[in-house]
């Protein structure tokens, strides 16, 4: 018998997460202002229902940071990267020690935009997880295929081979904090969203591989959550998918209006 979509109370007990990407948009002005006006939208049971993250340029966390803290905001932040290294000579890159020390809870790591602009490759996502980890940051580990590649119908292949690039050597203790973004890459930025079959059909492959991996009771607690043009009015479907715990929203986080939406997609 086909398994029934659960809605976010039965999500066997993982807490939805909207993960707003502002990407290289906002500088710190524009960033306290977005942030205020969704902490003026936003009532203490959106909060309880659903983990708000805010993932924003390097330049706007420490007004993010001193907002929340201020203002006692029940949002998470984090980073858009983070280097593989420590500290030393790495002219540009910031450290897990420097993020830590601004209060982030998550770093993206591995977006196809890193990827495709910057060179990452499986090596190198592998070290930044593990640069997160050392600093009791948790990763935001993005993974999707391209065009090409879910053309040929070998998307699931493909995702499941970054996700075990990404964490290897990565023990259980360490993975039990882990995030997982499966943004499709010809859906990201283009209004091209995946069916909300295709990306249940992704996303549960992925906690199929995390159980594979490490353990049954790690994979139902991991959030896996989809990415790729999601908006205030497709959220809802894609949330209804028994393995999509919530979204990594680019271009629609960066509108209050939008992304309030889409933080209350159950009620739409
Ligand atoms: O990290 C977010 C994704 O790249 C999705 O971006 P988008 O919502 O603008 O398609």
């Amino acid at each position: 018998m086909a398994k029934e979509p659960k809605g976010a109370a039965e999500r066997d007990g993982r807490t939805p997460l909207m993960a707003g990407n502002w990407k290289m948009n906002l500088n710190h002005l524009e960033a306290i202002a977005l942030t205020q006006k969704l902490a003026f939208s936003l009532d203490d049971p959106d909060f309880e229902a659903v983990e708000v993250a805010l993932l924003v340029p390097f330049t706007d966390i420490r007004s993010v940071q001193t907002l929340v803290d201020a203002d006692k905001m029940r949002f998470s932040y984090g980073s858009q990267d983070i280097s593989a290294h420590d500290a030393g000579a790495y002219t540009g890159e910031v450290s897990g020690v420097m993020l830590a020390k601004l209060g982030c809870t998550y770093a993206i790591v591995g977006h196809s935009e890193r990827r495709q602009y910057h060179g990452e490759d499986e090596a190198v996502v592998n070290a930044k997880v593990k640069a997160a980890f050392r600093h009791g940051l948790r990763p935001i580990l993005c993974v999707g295929e391209g065009l090409d590649v879910r053309q040929a119908g070998e998307h699931v292949g493909h995702t499941l081979a970054q996700l075990d690039g990404a964490l290897d050597g990565v023990p259980e203790k360490n993975a039990a904090d882990l995030v997982v973004a499966y943004e499709p890459v010809w859906a990201i930025g283009t209004g091209e969203v995946a069916t909300p079959e295709d990306a249940q059909e992704v996303c549960g492959a992925i906690r199929g591989r995390l159980g594979e991996l490490y353990s049954k009771e790690l994979a139902e607690n991991v959030r896996v959550l989809y990415g790729g043009s999601v908006k205030g009015d497709n959220v809802a479907a894609i949330m209804a998918q028994p393995d999509v715990d919530g979204a990594l929203v680019g271009g629609a986080s960066l509108q209050a209006d939008e992304f309030v939406k889409i933080v209350r997609y159950s009620k739409a």
